[in-house]
């Protein structure tokens, strides 16, 4: 016995066998119009630091480490470039666990351009992985989860898009959330949006794997009763004055009702992984 142990193949063995009990990482993609501010988003959560200007043309997966209630979380964030070619969205939204999509509060193109997005990340996403319902009610809580954020809040004087827009915009594009950042000034709303969505990602995750184990079949009512999936009370938010930069919209305990709660790059670009400490 001992020598199986120690042959080559047994020490290969156990070498695979260390690498899939380690953790999966949560694999975010950031997707949104050239100059949104995705790589300065991405490097702000990674490594804390804010850099005001990047080569358009690089783009980049880096990797971090954040603990999220208690948990260390291992953190893979597709920074893209902002191409938007169906094919490479495509490849990013396939190997996405979840996606963010980012406009420029002063910039209406970018915000228009999400929805484009968010229709191709519906057509495009792995429904099969989250398909087990019947089809109707898979639309309720299938797909990918997807948060809306409007960035560059601090340009208050230029701003075209405004918090209601975005508010309203989110819920009917189904996504899980909404928020407003200013990544240039505030570190701890971006970060705020990485670790909702990674609470909003265990859940959903929860959710389908206790429904398809205990093959309970839900009804469509009961999975859209949250008021997260209501426009008019997300307007009357909006009218309240009940959203500011980094708020969401809805709360993080009804994810398995929340909407849309639906590879590595291989291209001429440049390519690379950073680990940030
Ligand atoms: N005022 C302000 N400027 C920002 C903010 N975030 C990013 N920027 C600036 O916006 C410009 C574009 O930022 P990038 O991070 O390169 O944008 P990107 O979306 O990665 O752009 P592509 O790589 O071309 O797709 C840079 O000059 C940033 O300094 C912000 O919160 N406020």
């Amino acid at each position: 016995m001992d020598i199986i142990k120690s042959s080559p193949g047994s020490r290969l063995l156990k070498k695979i066998n260390s690498k899939s009990s380690r953790t999966r990482p949560f694999k975010v993609a950031i997707l949104g119009q050239n100059g949104v501010g995705k790589t300065a988003f991405t490097v702000r959560f990674c490594t804390r630091r804010y850099i005001g200007d990047y080569d358009p043309d690089l783009e980049r997966i880096y990797t971090c480490q954040r603990v999220i209630q208690d948990t260390p979380v291992d953190f893979e964030v597709w920074d893209t470039a902002g191409v938007n070619e169906n094919s490479r969205l495509k490849e990013q939204i396939r190997w996405a666990d979840a996606i963010i999509l980012v406009y420029d509060v002063t910039d209406r193109c970018s915000f228009n351009e999400c929805t484009r997005l968010k229709f191709l990340i519906n057509s495009f996403s792995r429904k099969s992985r989250w398909k087990i319902l019947s089809d109707s009610s898979s639309d309720v809580i299938g797909g990918i989860p997807v948060a809306l954020v409007g960035n560059k809040a601090d340009r208050e004087k230029d701003r075209m898009v405004h918090p209601e827009e975005g508010t309203n915009r989110a819920v009917q594009l189904k996504c899980v959330r909404f928020h407003e950042v200013s990544v240039q000034e505030e570190i701890d709303d971006v970060i705020t949006v990485f670790e909702d969505l990674y609470i909003i990602y265990r859940k959903m995750k929860k959710f389908r794997v206790s429904l398809s184990s205990s093959k309970t079949s839900l009804t469509e009512e009961k999975l859209v009763s949250s008021s997260d999936d209501d426009p008019e009370e997300c307007e009357a938010r909006s009218r309240s004055g009940d959203f500011r930069r980094g708020t969401i919209i809805s709360d993080p305990d009804n994810v398995s009702s929340s909407g849309d709660i639906s590879c590595r790059p291989r291209s001429r670009r440049r390519e690379a992984i950073y680990t940030m400490s």
